[in-house]
């Protein structure tokens, strides 16, 4: 087992003249679980990990693994792998370019063949980069991170442009890592990217966090509700509370945590209540994400004011 330590966001701020490109973000990675960086084009991730990895200057707050910032770590290569803008020498081939890194690095040259193993390139080992595919490439990029054995992983975007085969491997690829109790951390800017491989998520938008914790909440709020609204909202709320059926008042009618609008028309019907309206709110994790990353409020909690797709239309 890896002695993963988990990296603490606190009050992060990053301007860049006029441009906010982090703004008073904080959240936590934990160890042993993978976790999603997740937010648009813009949002601020790549910001976010240079300052992390000490690359940039924070204007306020700090970024920390176990508690202390990259530059006061003792060994940070075998403590932080790190992949944010792989550049290879196209004419070099991999082991060479891992060779040269490991002996400037001062890493034992032995991790070398153990890495190419590990991310399943040894038998191109000795090829020119420049003949490498895309997915090639990435698994270099992450057989660099690994070359310090490090208990924390930081990869910006390390499944952009993969083809399903790549994506499949560095899915449980990832897993692994995390098992092993390595804290992994993995940007992306498309949630369905990164959906399969992550436990938790820490989404953030216009450089903002505007949410963190396990995936399986975010599913939670995903889930298939039902809209019901009638001339008399009142005693629509009634027949919902005497049939025990939570929900949350929306512009178009309530929202009700009830996959099934069957037996939202029951309760109804047993309250003696006339229905206006009685349809699925169709979502999904992605929809979801979005009117996260769009800056309004989650539709599927309360809001009343975000449009969410209802077949096709609008609530
Ligand atoms: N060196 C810089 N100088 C000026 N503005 C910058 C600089 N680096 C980033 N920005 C701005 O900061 C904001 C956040 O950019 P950042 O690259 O961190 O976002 P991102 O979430 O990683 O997006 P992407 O996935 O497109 O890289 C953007 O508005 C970007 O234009």
């Amino acid at each position: 087992m890896k002695s993963g330590i988990p990296i603490e966001i606190s009050g992060l701020s990053k301007q860049f003249g006029h441009v906010t490109a982090v703004d008073d973000l904080s959240f936590t990675v934990e160890p042993g679980r993978v976790t999603g960086f997740l937010g648009p084009n813009g949002a601020g991730k790549t910001t976010t990990l240079r300052v992390l990895l000490g690359l940039v200057r924070a204007t306020a707050g700090t970024a920390t693994f176990g508690g202390a910032p990259y530059r006061d770590l003792p060994k940070p290569l075998e403590t932080v792998g790190a992949a944010l803008d792989a550049n290879f020498h196209p004419g070099r081939t991999a082991r060479s370019h891992l060779k040269v890194y490991a002996t400037a690095a001062g890493l034992p040259p032995a991790r070398v063949p153990a890495v190419l193993e590990q991310v399943g390139i040894a038998e191109f080992a000795d090829r020119r980069v420049g003949g490498y595919s895309l997915g090639m490439r990435q698994r270099l990029s992450l057989a660099y991170t690994l070359l310090g054995d490090p208990g924390v992983l930081v990869l910006d975007e390390p499944i952009n442009g993969l083809d399903p085969e790549g994506i499949k491997w560095i899915r449980g690829f990832l897993q692994h890592l995390a098992q092993d109790g390595r804290t992994v951390l993995v940007s992306s800017h498309l949630l369905s990217e990164v959906q399969q491989s992550v436990d938790d998520v820490v989404i953030i938008s216009r450089g903002r966090l505007v949410r963190s914790g396990p995936l399986s909440n975010l599913e939670l709020d995903a889930s298939p509700r039902t809209i019901a609204d009638s001339p008399d909202r009142l005693r629509l709320a009634a027949a919902l509370d005497q049939a025990g059926l939570e929900y949350t008042e929306g512009r178009n009618g309530f929202i009700v945590v009830e996959p099934d609008p069957g037996r939202v028309g029951h309760a109804a019907f047993v309250g003696g209540v006339e229905l206006s309206a009685l349809h699925r709110l169709r979502s999904g994790l992605e929809e979801s994400f979005l009117s996260l990353v769009n800056g309004e409020t989650n539709a599927l909690a309360d809001d009343e004011a975000t449009p969410v797709v209802v077949d096709g239309g609008e609530v």
